[in-house]
């Protein structure tokens, strides 16, 4: 219903930075921007084209679902600004595509010089469902590359490549004890997950990786030690195997041939610099994201090029936003 123009596009866009520079902690800062990121995800990762039900971006998510936690209370709530926001300015408009436009604003404004605008690809139109039972079960936990099979590729018909661009992400945010069992961010800073850019794909390749919580139904990968790092860095076990074959070979540790103060950096909390992990046969399917990071990185060299990543993410983030819909429409040059 109503109309969606340019001007309300950046209206949200600037209402997201407004309440953005209102928050004086980095912590709540990085939170707030991510936790928009990762609604969005949410409401689009319970799509399955094969079930009668759907689903996909329709504003619908069961808050108390345990894959959920951590949104209903803090980003989306009667108290949250993001709901006032959409409250008193942008009810007339589903809170599927708030949420979306909302999400753009996010990946906009923390990107390089603010270069990665979506807006020519954000369509609107998405009507809320009011129930969604069993939307948490088809949302990935983070067990491994299987379940980005089985959701991303199965449910979703995306392909690697689009996956392996969402993945990305994770450079914004953080995994939080309360929520999700798991502890700590994925970049080695608050200030570096402030900047939606490739370092993801940096820090997956580059850095030494060592299984964490192992035996546990939070098995995840935490980088370096307390001597390096003030808040723990952690990759999920769905981040690290779109490089390493984790299904298949774990606890293992990334790069076994690392030494910080003469220790092994695989031999902090237990010994794994006997249990490397191991690459992708040369004729696996998933190689085909191996082939994507590489192609994010951005060239042979270090480099600053934002570029394929970018370019991915959007093509990705539209597939991902748009899946399901036949009748969306493009944003109109002016609501009278
Ligand atoms: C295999 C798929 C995925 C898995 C298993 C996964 C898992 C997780 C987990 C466990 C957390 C931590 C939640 C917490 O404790 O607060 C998290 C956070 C986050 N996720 Fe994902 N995620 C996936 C896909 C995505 C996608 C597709 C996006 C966006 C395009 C995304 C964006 C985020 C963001 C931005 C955060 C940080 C939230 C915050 O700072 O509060 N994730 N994810």
């Amino acid at each position: 219903s109503g109309c969606f123009d340019k001007s309300t596009y950046y209206a949200i866009d600037s209402d997201i930075e407004a309440i953005a520079s209102g928050i004086t902690n980095e912590d709540d800062l990085v939170h707030f921007y991510g936790g928009i990121l990762r609604l969005v995800a949410h409401d689009f990762m319970d799509y399955d084209r094969h079930n009668d039900i759907p689903m996909g971006t329709d504003g619908c998510i069961e808050w108390d679902h345990e894959v959920n936690l951590g949104l209903w209370g803090s980003i989306w709530c009667d108290d949250c600004d993001l709901t006032k926001l959409y409250n008193d300015k942008y009810s007339h408009i589903s809170k599927a595509d708030f949420w979306i436009a909302a999400s753009n604003a996010v990946v906009r404004n923390l990107s390089v010089d603010k270069s990665l605008d979506m807006v020519d690809t954000f369509l609107w139109g998405r009507k809320d469902a009011d129930s969604c039972a069993g939307q948490g079960d088809r949302v990935p936990t983070g067990s491994g590359c299987r379940e980005i099979e089985d959701v991303f590729l199965d449910a979703m018909g995306l392909q690697w490549r689009d996956a392996v661009a969402l993945l990305g992400a994770h450079t914004i945010g953080k995994a939080h004890v309360d929520f999700s069992g798991h502890d700590g961010y994925w970049m080695p800073s608050t200030a570096e997950a402030l900047v939606f850019d490739k370092q993801y794909y940096e820090e997956l390749v580059m850095r030494p990786w060592r299984a964490h919580n192992i035996d546990t139904k939070y098995e995840d990968f935490i980088a370096s030690t307390d001597i390096t790092h003030k808040e723990p860095q952690i990759m999920l076990k769905t981040d690290v195997c779109l490089w390493f074959d984790t299904d298949n070979y774990y606890p293992c540790c990334t790069r076994t041939n690392r030494w910080l103060d003469g220790q092994n950096m695989c031999d902090w909390e237990q010994k794994l610099s006997d249990s490397e992990c191991t690459r992708y046969d040369a004729d696996n399917s998933r190689m085909a994201a191996v082939e994507t990071v590489v192609e994010f990185l951005g060239g042979p060299k270090p480099s600053e090029n934002n570029d394929p990543f970018y370019k991915a993410f959007a093509t990705a983030w539209f597939k991902a936003t748009t899946n399901g819909h036949d009748n969306l429409k493009t944003l109109s040059s002016k609501c009278w």
